[in-house]
């Protein structure tokens, strides 16, 4: 767009939310943004060199005030934006706006540019002109700001985009730049063509409007990997230019998000029940927190109380999460309903999908809205009986939705059954899993409702926070005796994390003795029980294990037993500390995880990023993402068994223990090929990408 000995300025307005991502924009060319804000309904931006800037709320003021005459003098910079302005922006929630200078000389005309990033297939149905001509609300908004259209052909690669650009023939770009602004090297710090042009979002024409509604989040709330997931999959969705929502209850006092002012009343089982905003802007995601009566204190309980507290907490979650994208403004500007997608998350939010359709869609309403559900674990289904229907509120034809026969229980209430079927999408977290949901084992008992729907089924591989969890930058690796590592320092650096972690739990300080490791959920699924059974035999070996995990009462003291029965080697520490299980995960050499079924797991994935070796079970998400080890082709990334059984664990582990011991350069391969592979959420969230495309044209 820009070229070298020519001004430019792209000033993407609609995103201001997220102008901190696109600040390359700026950077490398003739204009330096340093920095930019968008809170609330105020923005700011203050290029230039040095210590000096201005502010841009100026310069768009200027903009403002010389296309939209009404639009007064209104507030300082960084104020307020007006109610035109905040119009005007709500009329292109759905477009890129860009003010841009490009190919003129200082003295020459900038114009106002709209882009419609994609066709909307909304815009299309209600008579939006899919030719690229402008619609008839662009033309309302030209009128009003006195611009002329003018044409651009669509890109050739896409047939979806649709492009105009509108000329203003009276706004200078002098008039717009604060003076100081220009004198500081404006048109000199030129850098070569190819920095100064705006880097496309990834996701090109399928840039959309995302919700990702989970009941936790890490890191204000966390009971286990969908508080993981839902931490890092939206940003790494924003990544790729989508405006990323995250909606979330607010559990507790947290210190990032700030009250919107936005208060809603929704009824629950006859109460109305009132809940405020929060929102917190980080890493290209807002974040929004539903803070109400019924979520405060739950912080260590999310899902305590009883089945009908719980349940409560869900309905009023769902039906208050729907209707976010009307209510809460993020960086001054609501998303709307126009190409728009929920991605909906276990059971908790499968009556999101539901109520989408039952309240909004079957009406007329949201009526381009639509919603994934992702199983991130089909143990939970939030089943009750058939009663429990009345407390949802619904009109009594959805009552089959959640209506499901259990040869033991007879008829009975799901939700996720309801969500599984409403949802135009559903995803589960591996392939492997995707395959045994679809079994009568694996399913339990939704295998014949995701059979049915296997049309719109699709297995996606979770990734992992590479900030949060990357050797390299673990936070919780800077203090106690533990340092950061990577590739290249990990002979020096995992032997001191382990001499910290050996310390920090009284461990004997032995290098050479193999650190083994569960971290989990102490229940039925994680198989903890099973490292139990093999007890016997670990403690006969020369090994040091460490158990960290909470849960089951039982299981929890089994912890505590061993721990007292076998001092010198084995810790079991009862409680939930992701400082801990960082720590672990960094000190350990070996990572046990027997877990009888497992939708995708994360902490082998942590575990070979850390050069920590994974000895698991062979099912679900472990099964796709660690492949067994390959003495004579040297290949494999860990130890699998195929039974969730103590002699298999016990005949993975002793051969994992035997190349530990007396292979040092398998050990080391099997290390680096750990560490060296992709896990980041990039890969996977170009996939979902695909669905929520899928979902978008799916009627
Ligand atoms: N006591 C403790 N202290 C500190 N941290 C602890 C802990 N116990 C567990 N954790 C942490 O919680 C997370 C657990 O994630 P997992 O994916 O392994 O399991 P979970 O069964 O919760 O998730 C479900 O959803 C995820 C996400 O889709 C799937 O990967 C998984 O298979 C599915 O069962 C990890 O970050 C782990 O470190």
């Amino acid at each position: 767009m820009a070229s070298l000995g020519t001004l430019s300025l792209v000033l993407d307005v609609y995103p201001l939310y997220k102008a901190e991502q696109r600040i390359s924009y700026f950077s490398g060319g003739v204009l330096k943004v340093r920095s930019l804000k968008a809170e609330n309904r105020q923005f700011s931006v203050s290029c230039g060199a040095g210590e000096e800037g201005f502010e841009v709320s100026s310069l768009q003021r200027k903009l403002v005030q010389k296309s939209f005459p009404q639009i007064a003098e209104e507030g300082e910079a960084g104020s307020s934006i007006s109610s035109v302005q905040q119009e005007l922006f709500d009329i292109h929630s759905s477009f890129n706006v860009h003010i841009d200078a490009t190919e003129a000389k200082p003295s020459e005309i900038p114009f106002l540019g709209a882009s419609r990033n994609f066709r909307d297939k909304s815009n299309e149905l209600d008579g939006g002109l899919p030719d690229g001509k402008a619609s008839v609300g662009d033309i309302g908004l030209l009128k009003q700001a006195n611009l002329t259209p003018k044409s651009v052909a669509p890109p050739q690669e896409s047939k979806l985009q649709v492009s105009e650009k509108y000329e203003t023939e009276d706004v200078k770009l002098e008039d717009l730049i604060e003076p100081h602004a220009i004198s500081l090297g404006f048109g000199n710090d030129l850098a070569p063509e190819e920095d100064n042009k705006p880097s496309l979002p990834l996701a090109g024409v399928n840039v959309m409007n995302i919700l990702f509604v989970a009941a936790e989040c890490g890191p204000w709330s966390k009971t286990g990997g969908l508080g993981d997931v839902a931490g890092a999959l939206p940003k790494a969705l924003a990544r790729r230019g989508h405006r990323v929502m995250v909606v979330v209850p607010m559990y507790g006092d947290y210190p990032e998000p700030e009250n919107t002012g936005v208060r809603k009343r929704y009824k629950v089982d006859g109460q109305d029940i009132e809940v405020s905003y929060y929102h917190a802007y980080i890493d290209g995601v807002d974040f929004v927190f539903l803070e109400c009566s019924l979520f405060r204190h739950c912080q260590h309980n999310i899902y305590g109380g009883d089945r009908l507290e719980i349940l409560k907490r869900m309905i009023l979650f769902c039906k208050a999460a729907v209707e976010v994208p009307w209510h809460v403004p993020c960086g001054g500007v609501c998303y709307g309903d126009g190409n728009l997608v929920f991605i909906a998350n276990d059971w908790h939010t499968a009556l999101l999908p539901v109520y989408l359709k039952a309240y909004y869609r079957d009406h007329g309403v949201m009526k381009y809205a639509r919603s994934v559900l992702v199983v991130h674990n089909i143990a939970h289904q939030g089943r009750g009986p058939v009663e429990n229907f009345f407390h949802v509120d619904l009109p009594e034809q959805y009552l089959d939705l959640f209506k499901l026969y259990d040869p033991v229980g007879g008829d009975h209430f799901n939700i996720f059954a309801a969500g599984l079927k409403t949802a135009d999408r559903v995803v589960t977290v591996s392939h492997g899993y995707a395959w045994e949901l679809k079994t009568s084992e694996g399913g339990w008992g939704l295998h014949e409702i995701i059979n049915h729907n296997d049309w719109k089924f699709r297995g996606i591989v979770n990734g992992i926070d590479t900030n949060d969890w990357n050797p390299k930058f673990d936070v919780y690796l800077q203090s106690d005796g533990y340092t950061n590592y990577s590739l290249k320092t990990l002979k020096t650096g995992k032997p001191k994390c382990k001499a910290a972690l050996q310390k920090e739990l009284s461990l004997p300080l032995r290098p050479k003795v193999p650190v083994i490791a569960f971290i989990g959920r102490l229940d039925h699924q994680k198989g903890v029980d099973l490292i139990g059974d093999a007890m016997p035999w670990i403690a006969s070996q020369d090994v040091q294990l460490i158990m960290l995990g909470s849960g089951r009462p039982d299981l929890e003291d089994m912890l505590r037993r061993f721990q007292e029965q076998y001092h010198d080697k084995v810790r079991g520490w009862v409680g939930f500390s992701v400082k801990m299980a960082h720590r672990i995960t960094a000190g350990a050499d070996i990572l046990l995880m027997p877990s009888r079924f497992e939708p995708c797991g994360l902490n082998q994935l942590y575990a070979m990023t850390y050069g920590t070796v994974p000895v698991v079970h062979a099912v679900g998400g472990l099964r796709d993402t660690v492949t067994q080890y390959d003495p004579f082709k040297e290949t494999g990334h860990g130890w699998t068994f195929d039974r969730a059984e103590a002699g298999k664990l016990t005949n993975a582990l002793g051969n994992c223990l035997n190349t530990y011991w007396n292979y040092e350069s398998s050990w080391e391969g099997l290390q680096m090929r750990g560490m060296t592979q992709d896990l980041s959420w990039d890969n996977a969230a170009k996939i979902y990408e695909e669905v929520l495309v899928a979902a978008k044209y799916q009627w």
